[in-house]
């Protein structure tokens, strides 16, 4: 008997379904610059140095594979808020941060949704009370995991396609609109998709206004150590944001910076004005949790706590995270050179000045088209190029391949 005759053909996601057709192509010529994944200077996707050598330490151990808590592996958690807000951060010291572990970041994203959902803010105007502010553009998958949680969805501006960069006063002026105890949602390094991140100065305006309009602030952060290198670095907006009181919401992958895609690891955290706050929150997470998943999985947590608890394993991982941020760089002006080589008068600055994963390329959606369906070039129909897919081996066919369909 059909009795799912009535449910329709869901569209393919921007991302990863257009992985799939590349893995469908059969062009030996056929390059994906898709899916935001660290390939190394052959293409080929890494395993990281203190990743192995913590596995073959936690396999050694013969630990048991009981069940870990809703709110997941403690240590993994309490190393994983160190990493960004610092060992003696006061909220940490003080125990007025509620947190756990999450299904990677997009797990931690779904589930401070599902928090923020449930407990508007206080001091909310009604109108804001379901309501969080996503930048224009920002992650495709953001959009769906906070209305799947019942917030409403709106853009800010954030992206200036004449400048290739921050839109600072559309930016300033939208959150200035906004009803007061909405939470904005900002990306702490790496901005994905356009590869521009707020100076400290303009960090600084942004928090004048968070301030003015009681906004509650959920910051992803998917990119700590791989945007800059350094970790210190990439946590510098989140520190300011704490620093001055926020009480904010912080959801971090581990996926790109350890490497541990597939294992999902991730954490999300409250920061709150004392430890009642924090217990009570923590109660609610985990209300949101075990009824969502029950509880996370053990061996990407374990290798993280095992890796930011040895000093000589951290150091190991310093050294490959930056040795990841350093060959995108290197992709960057190596395809920057490339471009500007193959197109004389026309600038590719952007492409060097942007930090992280993605250059925003300013490619047209046509011009996108032209790249996959004629020289078997993959990538998002908004121009994002993933840079870690860029190599010696490649640069100047990719750089070939879009002078030609821009021509
Ligand atoms: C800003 C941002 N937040 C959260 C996530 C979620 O990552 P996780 O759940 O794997 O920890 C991504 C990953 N974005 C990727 C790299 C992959 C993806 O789309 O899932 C991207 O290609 O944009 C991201 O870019």
């Amino acid at each position: 008997r059909p009795l799912w005759r009535d449910v329709p053909q869901g569209a393919d996601d921007p991302i990863l379904g257009l992985n799939q057709a590349f893995v469908a192509d059969a062009s030996p010529d056929k390059v994906s610059l898709v899916v935001g994944a660290y390939r190394d200077a052959h293409g080929k996707p890494v395993v990281l140095r203190a990743v192995r050598a913590a596995e073959e330490r936690i396999v050694a151990a013969a630990l048991p594979k009981e069940y870990t808590p809703i709110a997941g592996m403690a240590e993994f958690v309490r190393a994983a808020i160190a990493l960004m807000l610092g060992d003696n951060s006061s909220a940490l010291t003080e125990g007025r941060i509620a947190a756990v572990q999450t299904l990677s970041g997009t797990g931690a994203c779904r589930v401070a949704a599902d928090l923020l959902a449930r407990f508007p803010s206080p001091d909310a105007e009604p109108a804001a009370a379901k309501l969080i502010y996503v930048p224009e553009p920002t992650w495709s998958n953001h959009w769906a995991i906070f209305h799947d949680a019942g917030l409403t969805v709106r853009g800010y501006r954030y992206w200036d396609g004449d400048s290739l960069g921050l839109d600072e006063d559309g930016l300033l002026e939208d959150l200035r609109a906004a009803p007061r105890g909405a939470t904005l949602l900002l990306h702490a390094c790496a901005h994905n998709p356009t590869g521009v991140d707020p100076t400290s100065a303009q960090w600084a305006r942004i928090a004048d206004v968070v301030e003015e309009r009681a906004l509650r602030v959920l910051f992803d952060s998917a990119y700590q150590g791989f945007a800059s290198g350094d970790p210190e670095r990439d946590a510098a907006a989140v520190r300011l944001f704490v620093e001055r009181g926020h009480p904010i919401m912080l959801a971090q992958s581990f996926a790109k910076n350890f490497g541990l895609y597939g294992e999902r690891v991730g954490a999300l955290s409250v920061v709150t004005a004392s430890v009642a706050e924090a217990s009570t929150v923590l109660s609610q997470l985990k209300l949101v949790i075990r009824p969502m998943y029950s509880s996370p999985p053990l061996h990407g947590a374990r290798i993280v706590a095992q890796v930011l608890g040895d000093p000589a394993l951290k150091q190991l991982w310093l050294e490959d995270c930056a040795g990841m941020a350093a060959r995108i760089a290197q992709m960057r002006s190596a395809l920057r050179t490339e471009l500007e080589s193959l197109q004389p008068g026309r600038s590719w600055a952007h492409m060097s000045s942007q930090i992280g994963m993605f250059c925003f390329s300013g490619l047209r959606p046509e011009e996108v088209d032209a790249l996959r369906e004629q020289y078997h070039l993959y990538l998002t129909r908004d121009g994002r190029i993933s840079m870690a897919s860029v190599n010696p081996g490649n640069v100047r066919h990719v750089a070939q391949a879009i002078t030609e369909v821009m021509a």
